[in-house]
């Protein structure tokens, strides 16, 4: 069962807001046993196929950080993709756009973080200096699962001087925990749309 994310529908969305996330939700592919046997692999390029689908993600995500995170500075982007989202929020509000890689992807001194996701462990690098200390930072991906990916983020933001206002993903597997791995570690963090039947 798929449904959006209600504290965020009751309290702040609009009504047209609340159809473009039914349009996503309609749209987003289910790969069986990707990237192993016994995932429920959520694609959200599957989603992006579609144009107005595009336009719908564009709308409530800028929308959202309008109203709920105006103050931020700088947008963090996730490999891989979270990219698709954090040039589209940057560039419309003005503002800096920085990307978390996996290891050896990016030149210069990075800050590190190993981290364990659904299916594997991984490396993540921050580039020293694209984050002036002190900044407000909003770290934006696709989906949240067990949160190690978005925890390993905040720490790397915060490794470099960043203060993180606001983590944004559009998909939630609710069962597996993200959120409150998250939330114990004091970070808040927002979904459009949440799984709640994926083991
Ligand atoms: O909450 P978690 O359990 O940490 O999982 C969430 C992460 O998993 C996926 O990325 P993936 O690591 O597959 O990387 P990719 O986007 O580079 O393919 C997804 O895009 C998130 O970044
Ligand atoms: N089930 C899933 N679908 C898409 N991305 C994921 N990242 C971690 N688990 C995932």
């Amino acid at each position: 069962m798929v449904e959006p994310a209600e504290h965020f529908l009751k309290s702040t969305m609009s009504s047209d807001q609340s159809a473009n996330v039914e349009l996503i939700k309609k749209h987003i592919g289910e790969y069986p046993d990707f990237p192993k046997k016994g995932i429920l692999f959520k694609d959200i390029f599957t989603a992006l196929r579609n144009g107005e689908v595009c336009k719908a993600i564009k709308s409530v995500l800028l929308a959202y950080v309008r109203e709920n995170c105006p103050d931020v500075q700088v947008i963090v982007g996730l490999e891989a993709r979270g990219f698709l989202f954090s040039l589209l929020i940057a560039a419309e509000l003005g503002i800096a756009s920085v990307p978390i890689r996996k290891k050896g992807k990016l030149p210069g001194t990075c800050a590190r973080q190993e981290y364990v996701l659904e299916y594997g462990t991984d490396v993540f690098e921050i580039q020293q200096g694209s984050i002036t200390p002190g900044q407000k930072v909003l770290i934006i991906d696709d989906l949240l699962a067990t949160g190690g990916t978005m925890t390993a983020a905040n720490l790397l933001v915060q490794q470099i001087g960043g203060i993180v206002e606001c983590n944004l993903v559009i998909l939630e597997l609710t069962q597996l925990g993200g959120r409150k791995k998250l939330e114990a570690s004091g970070a808040t963090v927002h979904s459009f749309i949440h799984y709640d039947d994926i083991e």
